[in-house]
């Protein structure tokens, strides 16, 4: 199992701090890129990924919540992204982004919304290096983990065994100390968490605490 904190519950004043604080710790950096428009909220953009580059070497992974993602791919992929997810809800050409992302020779990620079903993702995940199960609705952090979505990725471990595939599963929002088990058992690889661990009094003792919670 991989972490990936999500620094929209960072400091945003004191992001490199945050950062810092939970490097040695994480596997992936997690960064959520929303417009305005995809989603009601407007957070970051590839200047402040650039900017962080700088400092450190954790991998990051770029959560673009964002209308024609297209647009921005090349900004993203020279500010020092390693991974790039896009919505499915967002892409009217989900195989020729994807193929835009792969290009450039980083990983492609396809998101999906709780309301979205996996079955729209059928002729397209043989070409994904990762699926990303919303497990909130996008826009915010701090919301509740949506229940029936350990359905949806325990169906969606079945899909890959099923086509015989090795895209990663990762699983974004509400997960904390209580329910991560429960999330990777169903079949998550990667376990994004932004409140529970920046929120918390210690981030990076929270990260080890999930480690202990899942017996890794
Ligand atoms: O993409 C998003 C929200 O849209 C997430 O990455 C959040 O940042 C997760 O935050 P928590 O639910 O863990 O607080
Ligand atoms: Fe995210």
């Amino acid at each position: 199992m991989k972490i990936a904190p999500s620094i929209l519950s960072a400091d945003f004043a004191n992001l490199l701090q945050d950062v810092k604080e939970i490097e040695e710790d994480a596997d992936l950096l997690h960064i959520d890129v929303m417009d305005g428009h995809f989603v009601p909220n407007i957070t970051i953009g590839s200047v402040v990924v650039k900017a962080l580059r700088q400092y450190t070497s954790l991998p990051f992974d770029v959560h673009l919540m964002i209308e024609n993602p297209d647009l921005y791919i090349e900004d993203f992929v020279k500010a020092g992204a390693d991974i790039i997810t896009v919505h499915q809800e967002a892409c009217v050409h989900l195989h020729r982004t994807i193929q835009r992302i792969k290009g450039h020779e980083v990983k492609a990620g396809v998101a999906l919304n709780p309301a979205t079903p996996l079955e729209t993702l059928k002729y397209i995940l043989e070409y994904v290096d990762l699926v990303l199960v919303m497990t909130v609705n996008p826009g915010f952090g701090g919301q509740k983990f949506i229940d029936s979505m350990l359905k949806k990725i325990k169906e969606l471990d079945e899909m890959r065994k099923e086509m015989n595939l090795s895209f990663e599963i990762e699983v974004d929002g509400g997960i904390n100390i209580k329910n991560i088990k429960q999330v990777v058992e169903a079949g998550a690889d990667i376990i994004v968490a932004g409140s529970a661990i920046f929120e918390s009094p210690d981030p990076s003792s929270t990260i080890k605490e999930f480690r202990e919670a899942v017996g890794t």
